[in-house]
């Protein structure tokens, strides 16, 4: 997946400007930066949501106008909760995901590894904030899309809930799936990241390799963002 010279406004206001990035097959990308910063942004201009000024995005080598339909199915885009049917079930759903992405994932089986049956079939409407989380997580799975853009995927979720979302996501590292994840704590996505990107002024201002032993991320982020190190 490649972006270039990738630069956003809303209205006058430039939110990123002149971003390159290129992934290659396999990885697990953070995406880190304080609220408002361009994490979403960055995430429906890759996803084709958006519209970018200047630069492209492409995935293979195609953007989303060589073949809009072939570029959808290559990416899953988990945005927030509100995007949810609150009168249909999870079920209804997972369903939804298996049969527009034309998956062969089993979904009785990621029901069961994520933890979910207990209300996978109960209306959206009733469900918490973790359990919706837990239900978009699930969709992304189902979909077995190439390219999983993750936006705030630890949003309400308690730490056991976190290990086991963070374990699968490993395991789905291995077919040969790239994987943006955003996050303003860093802390939530430190341990499954292959490599860290910084959001700031627009642009990535840093990246670190976290299977290396350099610099902490943590450290990183504070120096970044004005935060006293402990
Ligand atoms: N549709 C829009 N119209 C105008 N400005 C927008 C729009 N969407 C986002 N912005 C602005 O773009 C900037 C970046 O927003 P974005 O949602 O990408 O940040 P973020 O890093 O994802 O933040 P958060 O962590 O709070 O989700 C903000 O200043 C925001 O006000």
């Amino acid at each position: 997946m490649k972006v270039t010279n990738l630069t956003i406004k809303y209205k006058k206001k430039v939110i990123l400007k002149n971003i390159n990035l290129e992934i290659t097959q396999s990885e697990i990308i953070g995406l880190v930066a304080p609220n408002g910063t361009g994490k979403t942004t960055l995430l429906r201009a890759i996803s084709g949501l958006i519209q970018p000024q200047e630069g492209s995005v492409s995935i293979e080598g195609k953007t989303v106008h060589d073949d809009r339909e072939a570029y959808y199915k290559k990416l899953y885009y988990v945005e927030s909760n509100h995007t949810l049917y609150p009168n249909l079930n999870g079920m209804d759903h997972l369903s939804y995901v298996k049969s527009v992405w034309e998956s062969s994932i089993d979904v009785e089986v990621v029901i069961r590894k994520l933890g979910i049956s207990d209300y996978i079939n109960k209306p959206i409407k009733k469900l918490s904030l973790g359990m919706k989380q837990h239900i978009l997580l699930a969709m992304c799975i189902v979909s077995d899309a190439d390219v999983i853009l993750l936006d705030e995927p630890m949003n309400g979720l308690d730490p056991t809930s976190i290990r086991i979302i963070s374990k699968y996501i490993e395991e789905m590292k291995k077919d040969d799936k790239i994987f943006i994840i955003s996050s303003h704590i860093l802390s939530n996505i430190d341990t499954i990241t292959d490599k860290v990107l910084f959001l700031k002024d627009g642009n990535i201002v840093h990246s670190i390799d976290s299977k290396k032993n350099g610099e902490s991320s943590e450290n990183v982020y504070n120096k970044l963002y004005g935060m006293e190190e402990e």
